[in-house]
């Protein structure tokens, strides 16, 4: 009877399976099914869980080409790309400096901080910058990071949803790609940062839809403050069009067991405030964020 049961639990899981191709439809049904209805498929398969892509379906790497990229776009990505370290053949790697940060949709899904955070920010938060599933509507990016250089460069082209003074780039989009690219490398160099100031010199407006490089550096660092600036250009660099700088703190260290009883404390006394909204100040729980650097 059990044996049965099990042949028919694993039959229904293969046909929902290779026969329900359209994603959303097939999670959905697949949220229906206790985990346990499953095994047998997978022993059947011999597949791990960790393997299988509907339990732990890899997050979407917007930092990756997509069809609405431009060919100046991808131009520069194959360029960039092709500095970034890589394994040779025969295991060796390539040297460069260079490397490419995946960038994904969600930040409080690496948070184990997150139990202070409200139901609807769990599951509903978005990465402001990734916001929307429309390729190439509003922010498309990728950072590349060179560690050695303390620098790193966006490559960004602007949507149509982020349009300001007709046919150009709206202010606010591109202090918010510039504080992402700060911010990046701030929080690549020095772990969790807040920025505390940013100063913004528009130059000369960006026409929506094209391609621009914002080409980041540390300035200093000094104590808790890393001091960062960047231009943004066209992308041939032959055309200024924004100048920024910046300042980001870092926040609290990973707490010493010694100081996890009164950041425990703090957290309970401000746990009411963080329920339904961020807390102004940095706040204990950015401590237990754990250190990943999408953007
Ligand atoms: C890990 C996950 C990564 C994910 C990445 C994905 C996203 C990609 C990236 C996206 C990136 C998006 C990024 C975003 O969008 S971050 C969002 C926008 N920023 C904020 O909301 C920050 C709000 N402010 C604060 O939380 C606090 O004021 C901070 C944390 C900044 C400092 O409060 P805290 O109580 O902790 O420290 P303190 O007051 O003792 O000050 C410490 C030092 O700092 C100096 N100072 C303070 N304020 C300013 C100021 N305004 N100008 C110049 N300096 C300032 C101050 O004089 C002092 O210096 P000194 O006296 O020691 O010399």
């Amino acid at each position: 009877m059990l044996r049965h049961g099990l042949q028919v639990t694993r039959v229904f899981c293969q046909t929902v399976l290779h026969t329900v191709s359209a994603r959303p439809l097939r999670s959905a049904i697949l949220r229906l099914i206790p985990r346990t209805a499953l095994l047998p498929w997978l022993s059947s398969r011999a597949v791990s869980v960790s393997e299988w892509p509907l339990l732990s379906s890899p997050p979407r790497d917007y930092s990756l080409p997509n069809p609405s990229w431009s060919t100046e776009m991808r131009r520069l990505y194959e360029y960039y790309d092709s500095l970034c370290e890589k394994e040779m053949e025969g295991g060796e790697k390539k040297p460069g400096g260079w490397g490419r940060l995946p960038s994904y949709n969600r930040t409080l899904k690496y948070a184990a901080g997150g139990k202070c955070l409200s139901k609807l920010l769990k599951e509903k938060a978005r990465l402001f910058t990734r916001n929307t599933e429309e390729q190439g509507a509003a922010f498309e990016y990728v950072v590349f990071m060179n560690k050695s250089e303390k620098r790193c460069v966006c490559i960004f082209q602007a949507g149509h949803l982020l349009e300001g003074p007709p046919g150009n780039v709206h202010g606010g989009a591109i202090a918010t790609i510039i504080d992402t690219s700060l911010g990046t490398l701030a929080g690549y160099l020095s772990g969790i940062v807040m920025t505390a100031n940013l100063n913004i010199n528009y130059c000369s407006p960006i026409p929506l839809g094209s391609v621009v490089l914002i080409d980041s550096v540390l300035d200093k660092v000094e104590g808790r403050k890393t001091f960062v600036s960047c231009q943004v250009t066209s992308s041939d660099g032959s055309k200024l069009h924004t100048e920024a700088t910046g300042n980001a703190v870092a926040g609290l260290p990973i707490p010493r067991q010694s100081q996890h009883a009164t950041l425990k404390k703090k957290m309970s006394n401000t746990h009411r405030h963080l329920k339904h909204t961020f807390h102004g100040r940095l706040n204990p729980s950015f401590a237990y964020f754990k250190v990943c650097f999408p953007c």
